[in-house]
């Protein structure tokens, strides 16, 4: 029998089914899908009041409205783009540490189930992370737990200690480059005693740029990052963090500003890739004359593994080549802007800082740290100085990271902090930035108080309810990197500068924004009068 014909019995069969279809009347369709419609929305509706107001979570408190919405969905006409971490922040100390953000979200600012959202039951990412993946997964966006495992145990080689030890070499050329561009800033605008004006957050965004361009794939390339206005701009304007944080952070504003071209988010983004693509490319058809002792270097070698599973497809490499270069640049160079800012705003905390700088004796006779006649500082001598490291830790304090949350889902019904049931499915707006300025841990949380981060302090900073970097499998992988460089940055310039305040800059640096995953100066600049140091006080053994 032929395969395709069907056999005599089944034929009258279907004719009959079409024939009842067909003899169906128009009006006999609309009421079905009358019915049809009105179930729906009878489902709909007893659905969302089940879930606002009988619900696993409707005791937890939260504006009424985001019972019914994610506030990731709500278009926001009265307040500016780039605040949803105000809103975050406002509802957080209106309702307390753990309140609604959606039908199924809910917002944490309670430090004990923090550390057992992402240490203990160690969640994995939620959907604003699964939404990034259209873009490739990568070990920052990987919500599988097995994937995650294995991309970030090959990769880490890249941010082990000894590893970042090596690259601070690139870090101080880096330092160099910035003191170089500083002195240039100030002869351009040089006042009769001295000082000249220097916008510190572009030249910071350059520094960064260049520190994670240096490490990550190679100074020759970076001199033709100079010459790459796209890139450069791309990333002084925060375009370079990518699209990809915008679909992320909202669903439905985050798409458009991508689709309006005026944006310029997609173009630069597009860029920047193309600058990538060119460096890595140069790199693997260069074989073993193009090697260079950095980040992309121990990624390509993975290659040569013999384990299969321990060698990262080139897709892979360029992904997380991507991924590094966009998180870093932004994080180092933001954290670094809000130090120079706080110092400005805190002439005590300045002084305090400069005198231990000054203290601080220069050991290395290195050709490579002489910069203006001056040496510049080496990681090993300023690691341990414990102001210095009190002064970045009470910056990442204030203006933490992951300030609009860090999102996590639970894989099973759960009981946070020993007295909320949260479902399977539940997502977990882990709100750090909150955190760190809780009252509940941090007496005058607002304030910029180094000292209560020193041995003896006493105000003693709460270091459990402290997560710059994250804590649990998902943690930065690249703290140790990220320390450094900021040690160098801000030693090296209160070292070597003097800085006069601009009252309307300080003001303005008050008003804030966030359009990736770390807050910014909304104006994108800050500018500042420097001047080189008359007398650079040199202790050396
Ligand atoms: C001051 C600077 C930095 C801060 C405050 C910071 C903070 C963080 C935080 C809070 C997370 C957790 C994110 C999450 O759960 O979604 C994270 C993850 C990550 N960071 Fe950083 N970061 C900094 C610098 C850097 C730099 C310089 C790089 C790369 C060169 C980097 C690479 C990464 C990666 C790859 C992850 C994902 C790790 C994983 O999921 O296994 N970060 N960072």
């Amino acid at each position: 029998m032929d395969f395709f014909t069907l056999p005599p019995n089944v034929e009258p069969f279907t004719k009959n089914i079409t024939d009842r279809i067909l003899s169906i009347n128009r009006h006999d369709i609309q009421n079905v899908g009358k019915v049809a419609t009105a179930t729906l929305a009878v489902y709909f509706v007893t659905s969302k009041l089940y879930s606002a107001f009988l619900g696993p979570l409707s005791s937890v408190p939260g504006p009424f409205q985001l019972k019914f919405y994610g506030f990731r969905y709500v278009p926001n006409i009265e307040s500016p783009p780039g605040s949803t971490w105000e809103k975050l922040h406002m509802w957080q100390s209106k309702y307390g540490n753990v309140v609604r953000l959606g039908p199924s979200t809910i917002g944490i600012a309670d430090k004990n189930m923090l550390k057992q959202i992402l240490s203990t039951d160690d969640f994995p990412k939620g959907p604003a992370y699964q939404r990034t993946q259209v873009g490739g997964v990568n070990v920052g966006n990987a919500d599988d737990r097995d994937f995650h495992k294995q991309r970030r145990r090959v990769i880490s080689p890249a941010f082990s200690v000894k590893f970042v030890d090596s690259l601070e070499r690139y870090m101080i050329t880096s330092a160099g480059t910035l003191m170089k561009s500083v002195d240039q800033s100030i002869a351009q605008t040089q006042r009769n005693d001295g000082y000249g004006k220097v916008d510190m957050w572009i030249l910071l965004k350059r520094f960064a740029l260049e520190i994670i361009g240096e490490s990550l794939f190679g100074g020759q390339t970076y001199r033709e990052l100079e010459n790459d206005s796209h890139t450069v701009n791309a990333s002084t304007n925060g375009g370079m963090i990518g699209p990809l944080n915008y679909i992320a952070n909202s669903p439905i504003l985050g798409v458009l500003k991508l689709l309006l071209p005026f944006t310029g988010i997609s173009e630069a983004y597009a860029n920047s890739s193309q600058f990538r693509d060119k460096v890595i490319l140069k790199r693997l058809q260069g074989g073993e004359n193009a090697r260079r002792e950095d980040i992309l270097q121990v990624l390509i070698d993975t290659q040569n593994e013999r384990n299969p599973e321990d060698r990262l497809p080139i897709d892979a490499v360029v992904g997380e080549t991507m991924l590094f270069w966009t998180i870093g640049t932004e994080t180092i160079s933001y954290v670094a802007g809000f130090a120079i800012i706080e110092l400005l705003k805190n002439p005590q905390v300045f002084a305090t800082l400069r005198e231990e700088l000054d203290n601080c004796f220069i050991t290395s006779k290195k050709e490579s740290l002489k910069n203006g006649g001056n040496t510049l500082f080496e990681h090993e001598q300023i690691k341990h100085l414990p102001y210095l490291n009190a002064v970045i830790d009470e910056t990442l304090r204030i203006h933490s990271g992951a300030t609009e949350g860090l999102e996590r889902i639970t894989d099973k019904d759960t009981v946070l902090g020993d007295r909320l049931f949260v479902p399977k499915g539940t997502i977990l707006n882990c709100n750090m930035f909150y955190v760190q300025l809780n009252p509940d841990y941090w007496p005058e949380p607002t304030k910029f108080i180094p000292e209560r981060w020193l041995p003896d302090s006493n105000i003693p900073a709460d270091q459990e309810a402290f997560f710059p970097f994250s804590i649990g499998s998902r943690n930065c992988i690249a703290k140790q990197f990220a320390m450094q460089a900021l040690r160098l940055a801000v030693a090296n310039l209160i070292k070597f500068y003097d800085f006069e305040g601009i009252p309307e800059e300080i003001n303005a640096s008050n008003e804030r924004s966030c359009f990736g995953a770390i807050l910014g100066v909304r104006s994108n600049s800050f500018k500042v009068f420097m001047k080189r140091r008359q007398a650079t006080p040199m202790k050396t053994t």
